[in-house]
This record gives C-alpha cells, structure tokens and sequence, in this order.
C-alpha cells in the first residue's frame, strides 16, 4: 500500500532552472517527518512545489492516491493540503481576529479544527484576538500562521522553518502543537534547521542535499549517528 504522501521523482525549480532534481518522500498517515538539509539544498522549494506555488517540471505526488502534482494551489489546498509558510506571512494591520475570519472564509472546511478548538490549543492567541499583526511577537506571529492553517483542517501540514528566530521556550511550544495535530491524525512535514526541534517531534528524519534526498533514517536511527549528522548538516 501506498503511503499517504509520495513524493516521486519531483523536479522543480524557477525560470526553467532546476532546483529539485528528483526529491522522492513518503509520510505515512498521521505521522511526522522531517526534512533537514542545509541552507538552500531546496527545502522551501520543495514545500513550494508540493503545495503548488511552484510547477513542478516533472513527477509525481499524490495524496491518499490522488494526484495533486501540477495542479494549482486552491485545488491542492481542497485536497487536504496547509502550509504554514516561512517567514509566517502575518499581515501587519490585520488583527488576530481579522487572520482567522479570513482563513475560516476561504476555506471552510469541516474536521476538528474549529476557531474554538484552535484557541484552546493555542490560548495566547485567544488573549491577543485583537491585537494587529505588526504588534505581535515572533512566536505569536508563528502560533497564527499555524492557527490560519489549522482553520483549513488540512490532513497534511507542510510547515517551514516554523522555529526561525524564535526562543528556546517558544520552539518548544511549537513541538508540543505539531505532537497535538498529529496526534489527531493530521500528517506532518517539517522543514526545519533546528535538529533539536526535528528530532523531539519525527518519528523520521530525510536529509536533502543539492535538490534530492540523500539519507533517510528513523528519528533513533539518526540520533544515534553523530557522523551522519555532521556529514550531512554540520552539526553534532
Ligand atoms: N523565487 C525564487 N526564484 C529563483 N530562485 C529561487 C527562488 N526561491 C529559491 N530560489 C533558489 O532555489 C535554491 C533553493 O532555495 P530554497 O529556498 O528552496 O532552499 P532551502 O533549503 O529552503 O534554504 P533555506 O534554508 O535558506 O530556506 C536556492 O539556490 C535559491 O536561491
């Protein structure tokens, strides 16, 4: 049986130069993967291209068999696939409330993740409602990029670099929410820079190099190999 993800031979890239040169990714239902890989290796061009921002010049991904590859970003997003985007994206006069009525507008969509349920998993946001984007800090900010997604109830998340400049204790939260959302059988991608952060949270870590994947592992398997890991990152 297929698995819930997979990602085949996927090339893509911008203005006809390529910049995924063949990724090929599983996640199972319901389950955490992340994607390491050192700056500019094609980690965001692979959420890109997944979600349909970008093209893909070739290959295949589908989602619970369906083919979603090439098609534009409304019909993947119906399909069931989020994306909490680099960077957050919060729009600096719009409130806490205003992120949410658009997100709710643009996607209803039915599943667990109601505005109440979201503001029960992240109650910081339920104090700042009315707070303008551009008066947030940086892991609030993250928290309504991830409360935006959430409305769509999507049933793969694509999340991007979500601990970026963040604090320690923030990151933190920021696991705890991934483990909440897979937990009730969401299935996650995690493009991360932070190992830390990656390994408390995936059962299976990817390593991409040069726009492919060059080492799979599970979570322990990696853990437990300082080598691979400064081969393949630079970090212990
Ligand atoms: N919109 C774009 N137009 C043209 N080239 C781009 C664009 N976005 C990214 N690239 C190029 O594609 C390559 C891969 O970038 P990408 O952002 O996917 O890597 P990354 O692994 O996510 O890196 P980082 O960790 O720095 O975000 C880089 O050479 C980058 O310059």
């Amino acid at each position: 049986m297929k698995p819930f993800l997979h990602v085949r031979g996927l090339r893509s890239g911008y203005a006809g130069g390529v910049v995924l040169s063949g990724v090929d990714l599983d996640a199972e239902e319901g389950g955490i993967i992340a994607v390491l890989g050192r700056n500019g290796v094609g980690k965001t061009t692979l959420i890109s291209t997944v979600m349909g921002f970008v093209r893909p010049y070739e290959g295949s991904v589908t989602l619970d068999g369906r083919e979603i590859a090439g098609a534009r970003v409304d019909v993947i997003a119906r399909a069931g696939v989020g994306v909490v985007p680099q960077g957050r994206r919060v729009f600096a006069p719009l409130t806490v409330a205003e992120h949410l009525a658009i997100a709710a507008r643009r996607r209803p969509a039915r599943g667990p993740w109601t505005r109440a349920r979201i503001l029960e998993l992240l109650p910081r946001l339920g104090e700042r409602l009315g707070h303008r984007g551009d008066e947030l800090s940086g892991g609030e900010q993250q928290m309504l990029a991830i409360a935006r997604a959430l409305l769509g109830n999507p049933r793969l998340l694509l999340l991007d670099e979500p601990s970026d400049g963040l604090a320690p204790a923030i990151v933190s939260q920021v696991g705890e929410v991934v483990r909440e959302v897979s937990a009730e059988g969401m299935t996650v991608v995690l493009v991360e820079q932070n190992l830390g952060l990656a390994l408390s949270v995936a059962e299976h870590v990817a390593v991409m190099r040069k726009g492919s994947i060059v080492h799979r592992a599970t979570r322990a398997e990696f853990a437990a190999a300082p080598e691979d890991r400064r081969r393949l990152l630079g970090v212990d």
